[in-house]
């Protein structure tokens, strides 16, 4: 992460998220600038020897300059500093997204379950006038408890895995799955607000 020091500040955050946890957990710093969404359509495929920080990392700038470039078509990019994430979960070097259907769920689940595992965010900050961009990862270890197939297929019925990488949310009733983390809690939920904060100040955006 660079030091980003600008002339012009910045007097507006645009989230470029579809993810209604990356929207809630913007909502709860309480910045005191304008936060709008407007999230854009990407491609999620990538190399297949990037690294999983270099993946995150490089899906949340791509996710950041969509949404920039969508900003300057409506010449609305003025001041505006637009801020992408991607979250995925790694196992045994394999890397999760979210699962395509129920059996995908319960192949990934079956994977997790009664081992540890990481879950990578990252997050980019692109000033949207001039493209300059900041991006940076958390890691977080989740250790889940064994499961029976059974009780993945219940987790699975219950319809929380299909929008979620690695197939669970720690932040629902997948919270009752995991045994304990290492790490920030925020980034398996999608968006580390820790390392957010500390982004956002270098454009003189403080939570407090
Ligand atoms: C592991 C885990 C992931 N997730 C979510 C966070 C992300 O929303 C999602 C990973 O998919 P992403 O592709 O990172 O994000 P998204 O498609 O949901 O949203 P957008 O690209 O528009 O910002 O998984 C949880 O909500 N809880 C969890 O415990």
């Amino acid at each position: 992460m660079s030091k980003n020091v600008q002339d012009n500040p910045i007097r507006q955050l645009v989230l470029a998220s579809s993810s209604p946890r990356r929207k809630e957990l913007v909502a709860s710093l309480g910045l005191s600038l304008p936060v709008s969404i407007l999230s854009s359509d990407v491609g999620e495929s990538v190399p297949s020897e990037w690294t999983p920080a270099h993946i995150v990392e490089q899906l949340a700038l791509r996710k950041a300059n969509a949404t920039a470039s969508i900003l300057v078509e409506r010449h609305e990019e003025l001041l505006s500093l637009v801020v992408g994430a991607d979250t995925i979960v790694v196992v045994d070097g394999q890397v999760l997204g979210k699962p395509k259907d129920h059996e995908d769920a319960l192949l990934m689940l079956r994977s997790l379950q009664g081992r540890e595992h990481e879950v990578y965010t990252g997050v980019a900050c692109v000033i949207a006038q001039s493209g300059e961009a900041t991006v940076a990862h958390r890691m977080t270890k989740v250790y889940m408890k064994p499961m029976s197939d059974e009780v993945l297929k219940r987790y699975i019925a219950t319809g929380e895995p299909q929008d979620k990488a690695g197939a669970y949310g720690i932040q629902g009733l997948g919270s009752t799955m995991v045994e304990k983390i290492e790490g920030c809690y925020f980034n398996v939920v999608g968006l580390p607000v820790s390392l957010l904060s500390d982004m956002l100040a270098q454009y003189e955006i403080y939570v407090f």
